[in-house]
């Protein structure tokens, strides 16, 4: 993938949401919005020209998976039908490479808004850690808006298009076994950083899209861990 046009700037994006995504959210300006056990989500409240841009951030534990398998499923095609209920339809407009891919989505409509598609690089990667050199056990997934010559400018009106830049990292905890018996997923956890930027493109009024975040968000990252939990549970772990 280092030859695609594109790499700069996957490479840069990639880089600067691991640095934001592994800001805490102890600083005063995330709100608390919503809780759902191990699963905490802040956001800032934005605006941009008048539309509401607020950042998200979700922190979350989740017990026998590993972070590889978390970040394959948030990044594979093949199964994001399964958990991403707010999606119609989804195209991979060009497969750049294993790990690099060109999406196509056109979501539901939120009404009274008009609908959206959205249009974006994703890319996976195995994150050395600067801090901490024996963990090679952080993957990222992110997600940021682009061009393609594939998907109309304008889906010739029919749909707005959102900007989007998403972060999934997650980072692997291995509690070994007290007698040296093999690594079972009762000894992994899954430690989850979900960051969010949606701009909604076009109007939409404030009170809708900060209404539709609000229950959306918690639901789309609880339907998404557990689906991981469950395809996983009984299959050989994959760091
Ligand atoms: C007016 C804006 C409409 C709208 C456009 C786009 C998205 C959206 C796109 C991508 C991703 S993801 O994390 O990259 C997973 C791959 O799909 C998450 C969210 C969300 C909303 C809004 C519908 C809301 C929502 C919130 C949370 C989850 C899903 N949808």
């Amino acid at each position: 993938a280092q030859s695609h046009v594109l790499w700069p700037e996957i490479d840069r994006i990639t880089a600067e949401q691991l640095h934001y995504a592994r800001q805490g959210v102890g600083e005063g300006v995330w709100e608390l919005f919503a809780e759902d056990g191990e699963m905490r989500m802040y956001k800032r409240e934005e605006e941009v020209n008048g539309l509401v841009v607020d950042p998200l951030k979700a922190v979350h534990t989740v017990k026998g998976v590993t972070g590889f398998e978390m970040c394959h499923y948030f990044f594979s095609p093949d199964y994001r039908l399964d958990w991403e209920t707010t999606i119609e339809q989804m195209k991979v407009l060009e497969k750049v490479s294993d790990d690099t891919m060109i999406f196509l989505q056109i979501h539901k409509r939120v009404w009274p808004a008009s609908q959206r598609d959205a249009l974006f690089w994703s890319h996976l990667r195995q994150v050395p850690d600067s801090r901490d050199p024996d963990a090679q056990n952080i993957w990222i997934v992110c997600n940021h808006s682009t061009e393609h010559h594939s998907a109309p400018e304008k889906s010739n009106g029919k749909y707005i298009r959102v900007f989007l830049t998403v972060a999934l990292v997650c980072q692997t905890m291995i509690e070994p076994p007290k007698n040296g018996a093999q690594i079972t997923r009762d000894d992994l956890t899954c430690k989850i950083t979900y960051c969010s930027v949606v701009n909604p493109g076009g109007w939409a009024p404030a009170s809708v899209l900060r209404a539709v975040y609000k229950r959306e968000y918690p639901k789309f990252l609880k339907k998404f861990t557990h689906y991981v939990y469950d395809q996983c549970k009984n299959k050989p772990i994959r760091f």
